[in-house]
């Protein structure tokens, strides 16, 4: 008998709730393993700190933050930053649960984290935000390091905030700590490849799964939610494997050009305004509109919750990748399933990202560096062989990549976490 976490209430679209239906589908499959599966359903550590800072104007400001360790029987935590003004303690843990998924889904030898801050970092100049980064981790700094907890960039951080955040810790710890962090510049023990590696992930488990659909990408029609690090990459390639982004949208808008939009346009034109808004080579599209597109490939990038039961009863799409976590609520998976769309889970869709993160740590404890196309060849296979094993274990139980995903990555947490045993 496991009793109910007191510090949440979850609302039914929260993102903990999708996560605990998620744990809820696989229990049939973990046979005595299922025994353990509470333990998924709480999160090991979780810190809320308060970070006090002084403002330009003078003024002194609080932010909200967290670091949430889900499960830590793999290995170290890890898991990424955001900053967003609707961060809350319930989204981090949700986001940490996906990482302890994630992690284990790849094979990555990590547990589960993720932290935040509940902050709009738009309205901080940048000495505001390096020193909102740097109280952070001091704050968060009794839980990380690189043998515990290792953070990286997520929604709006990005390498420079990585490395205020190396060098906080590392001020504070009395030695450069380039493995506490990951995602950093390249000169400060970053990995060539990191900053698109999310979306390269996305990119070949879309690859694989377009060739297991019998769907061509050359001239593949594929509209894109979010145009930032992940979506910004996935796009890229696409295009570069012939199809067409045909719609794109962000914070700021949705556009749209049944010829495939400018790319080599496109991306400049954000960086300059900050979004899609008003870019000259495509049509303005509502954001509801949005999700009518016609197209053969839908890839969320953005936040949680995106696609609604609604918006999965009207997308065209065959195929959906998520590149965000927890873009699609359960209510709206099931549908999906109805419909035979296709969905890539965000739990290995974009895993491209922490295995690349994973690869940079390896570096920086060696202290040996690789070339990007090493990288890109080993995360390559690394997907490639992690998306391999859940399909089988999808058509062995002819169940959904989430579920089967969740199979594969449950049995080997709770395996490890069995055989670690319980006490001390
Ligand atoms: N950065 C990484 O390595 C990884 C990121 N992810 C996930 O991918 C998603 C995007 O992350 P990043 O690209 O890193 O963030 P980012 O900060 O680089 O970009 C976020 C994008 O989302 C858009 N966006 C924000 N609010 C929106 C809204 N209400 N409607 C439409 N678009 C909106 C922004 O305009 C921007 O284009 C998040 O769910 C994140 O957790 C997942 C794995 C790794
Ligand atoms: O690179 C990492 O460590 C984590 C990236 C992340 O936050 C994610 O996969 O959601």
């Amino acid at each position: 008998m496991t009793a109910e976490l007191s510090y949440v209430h979850p609302s039914p679209e929260s993102p903990w709730t999708t996560y605990l239906s998620q744990v809820d589908r696989v229990l049939p499959y973990l046979g005595e393993l299922s025994r353990w599966a509470d333990t998924l359903k709480r999160p090991k550590r979780a810190l809320i700190v308060d970070i006090p800072i002084e403002l330009d104007n003078g003024t002194i400001a609080h932010y909200e933050g967290y670091r949430v360790q889900h499960n830590l029987s793999r290995g170290p935590g890890k898991g990424g930053v955001r900053y967003h003004p609707d961060v809350t303690l319930e989204e981090v843990m949700a986001l940490a649960a996906w990482m302890s998924i994630k992690n284990a889904a790849v094979n990555l030898p990590y547990g589960g984290a993720k932290g935040g801050i509940r902050v709009d970092p738009k309205l901080l100049s940048i000495k505001e935000l390096e020193r909102m980064t740097r109280r952070y981790t001091s704050e968060i700094g009794i839980i990380i390091g690189p043998q515990q907890d290792i953070p990286a960039p997520d929604v709006n951080t990005n390498p420079q905030i990585m490395a205020w955040m190396m060098d906080t810790y590392s001020m504070n710890t009395g030695a450069t700590a380039t493995g506490v962090v990951t995602g950093k510049p390249i000169h400060l023990g970053g990995s060539l490849g990191r900053v698109k590696a999310t979306g390269r992930g996305v990119f070949v488990t879309g690859r694989e799964a377009a060739r297991r659909m019998g769907l061509e990408l050359d001239g593949a029609r594929v509209a894109v939610q979010g145009t930032g690090n992940v979506g910004g990459a996935a796009m890229e390639l696409f295009a570069q494997a012939g199809a067409k982004i045909v719609a794109a949208q962000d914070h700021t808008g949705a556009i749209y050009n049944g010829h495939g939009l400018d790319l080599a346009a496109l991306m400049p034109w954000i960086k300059e305004h900050g979004g899609v808004a008003g870019f000259p080579g495509g049509e303005r599209l509502g954001n509801e509109e949005f999700w009518d597109t016609d197209c053969e490939i839908m890839i969320p990038a953005a936040l949680e919750g995106q696609i609604t039961a609604d918006r999965a009863r009207r997308l065209k799409a065959k195929l959906v990748l998520e590149g965000a976590n927890g873009p699609t609520l359960p209510g709206a998976d099931d549908i999906l399933a109805d419909r035979g769309v296709l969905v890539v889970p965000d739990v290995i869709c974009n895993a491209g990202g922490v295995t690349v993160s994973y690869f940079e740590w390896v570096q920086d404890f060696s202290s040996f560096f690789w070339t990007e196309d090493e990288i890109n060849l080993r995360l390559d296979k690394i997907m490639v062989g992690a998306l391999k094993r859940i399909w089988e274990v999808a058509d062995q139980h002819r169940i959904t990549l989430r579920t089967a995903t969740f199979a594969v990555a449950c049995e080997r947490i709770l395996e490890a976490r069995r055989e670690r045993g319980l006490y001390p």
